[in-house]
C-alpha cells in the first residue's frame, strides 16, 4: 500500500495477563472507510485509544499521519476526529450553538465560525434543525452534530466507535450514507468500529476481522469471501419454467464453460458454483437451448458468512455473543 495514513506494527496491549490486543500489524490507506469487526471484548476499544495515543501500548507502534500516537498524542488528535459511542452536548443550548462552543474550543477564528458552523450543520443534515436545543435531539441527530463536530475541526481521519447504537433502522440507513458520501467528497479516511455485519457490509472498503485481541483476517468482501471459499466464491441460481428435456446435455455445456466449478440441479432450478461470474455465459446457454429463464439469482459470500466460516475453523462458538441482524 502506498502512503498509508495509518498503519499499526505488532501492536500489543496487556492487561495483567489478559492480551487485550496481540500484535497488530495493519495499514489503511488515505480515503478508505475500514471497519474493525468484532465481539465484545475484541480489542476494538484498545485499539482506537491506542492509535489515538490515549492508551499505551505494551509493544508495537502506531503511526498515524506520520507521526507516533504514543510519543505525540496531541499533534495526533488534532488530525483524528474520534466520536465515542455516545457523544454528549450542552442541553440547553442549541445544536449550533453547541457547534460554535466546540469551534471556539478549537481555535477557530471568530470571524469565521459562524458561517462553518452553519455550512457543517447543513453538511451533516441538520440544516433545518440547527437552531433546535440539543435537548430535544434524537439519538440519530446527536450522533450526526457528533460528526459536525468532528467535522468542523476538519480532521483527515475520523474514528466512530460503535455510531449506530441506539438508532433507528431508517436512521441508521441515513446516517451510514452520510459516513460514506462524505468519506467520498473530502477523501477522508474513516474507522468504524462494530459488530453489527450488515452495516459495515454496507459501507466499508475493507474490514478486520478481530477475535481475541487478534486480526484473524483483513480485506474487502471479495478477498475475504475467496480465502474462505476457495473456488467456490459465487453461487448463480438459474429457475426455468419447464423441465429440461436433456438435462445431461445442458450440464455438461454449463460445466464446460470456464469459471464454473459445479452444478447441481433440482426441479426446474439449476445451481451453479463459480469462481468467476460468468451469469451473462450462463444465461446465455439456457436461452441457446430453447429454455424459458424465468429468474436468475446470484449470490456472493457476505460477512455473515465470513463471519459463521471464521467460527467453525477458528474459535469455540460458545465463547462468544454475536449480534446478527
Ligand atoms: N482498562 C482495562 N483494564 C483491564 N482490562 C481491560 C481494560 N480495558 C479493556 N480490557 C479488557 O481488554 C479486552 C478488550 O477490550 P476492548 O474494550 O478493547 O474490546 P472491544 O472489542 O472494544 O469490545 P466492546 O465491543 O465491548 O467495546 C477485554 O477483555 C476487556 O475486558
Amino acid at each position: 500500500m502506498e502512503n498509508p495514513i495509518i498503519e499499526l506494527h505488532g501492536l500489543t496491549k496487556n492487561y495483567g495477563a489478559k492480551k487485550a490486543v496481540d500484535n497488530l500489524s495493519l495499514k489503511i490507506s488515505k480515503g478508505e472507510i475500514f471497519g474493525l469487526l468484532g465481539p465484545n471484548g475484541a480489542g476494538k476499544t484498545t485499539t482506537i485509544l491506542m492509535m489515538l495515543g490515549l492508551a499505551e501500548p505494551s509493544a508495537g507502534e502506531v503511526i498515524v499521519c506520520g507521526t507516533n500516537a504514543t510519543r505525540h498524542p496531541i499533534a495526533v488528535r488534532r488530525k483524528v476526529g474520534y466520536l465515542p459511542d455516545s457523544a454528549g452536548f450542552y442541553d440547553n443550548m442549541t445544536a449550533l450553538e453547541n457547534l460554535i462552543y466546540i469551534g471556539r474550543l478549537n481555535g477557530i477564528a471568530e470571524r469565521e465560525i459562524v458561517s462553518r458552523a452553519q455550512k457543517t450543520m447543513e453538511m451533516v443534515g441538520l440544516g433545518a434543525e440547527m437552531h433546535k436545543k440539543a435537548a430535544v435531539y434524537s439519538r440519530g441527530m446527536k450522533q450526526r452534530l457528533g460528526l459536525a463536530d468532528l467535522l468542523i475541526r476538519e480532521p483527515a481521519v475520523m474514528i466512530l466507535d460503535e455510531p449506530t447504537l441506539g438508532i433507528d433502522p431508517a436512521g441508521i440507513r441515513d446516517f451510514l450514507h452520510l459516513i460514506r458520501q462524505l468519506s467520498r467528497e473530502q477523501a477522508l479516511t474513516v474507522i468504524l468500529s462494530s459488530h453489527h455485519l450488515h452495516q459495515m457490509q454496507q459501507i466499508c472498503d475493507r474490514v478486520g476481522i478481530f477475535v481475541e485481541g487478534k486480526l484473524l483476517a483483513e480485506g474487502n468482501l471479495e478477498t475475504l469471501s475467496g480465502h474462505l471459499f476457495g473456488k467456490d466464491s459465487l453461487v448463480v441460481q438459474v429457475s426455468v419454467r419447464e423441465a429440461v428435456a436433456a438435462p445431461e446435455v445442458l450440464e455438461r455445456q454449463l460445466r464446460g464453460l470456464d469459471g464454473v466449478n459445479s452444478v447441481v440441479t433440482t426441479a426446474n432450478i439449476w445451481e451453479l458454483s463459480c469462481h468467476t461470474d460468468v451469469t451473462p455465459d450462463i444465461v446465455r446457454l439456457f436461452v441457446q437451448n430453447g429454455l424459458n429463464v424465468t429468474c436468475v439469482h446470484k449470490k456472493e459470500y457476505g460477512l455473515d458468512e465470513i463471519y459463521h466460516r471464521f467460527f467453525e475453523n477458528n474459535v469455540k462458538k460458545e465463547s462468544f455473543q454475536w449480534e446478527v441482524r
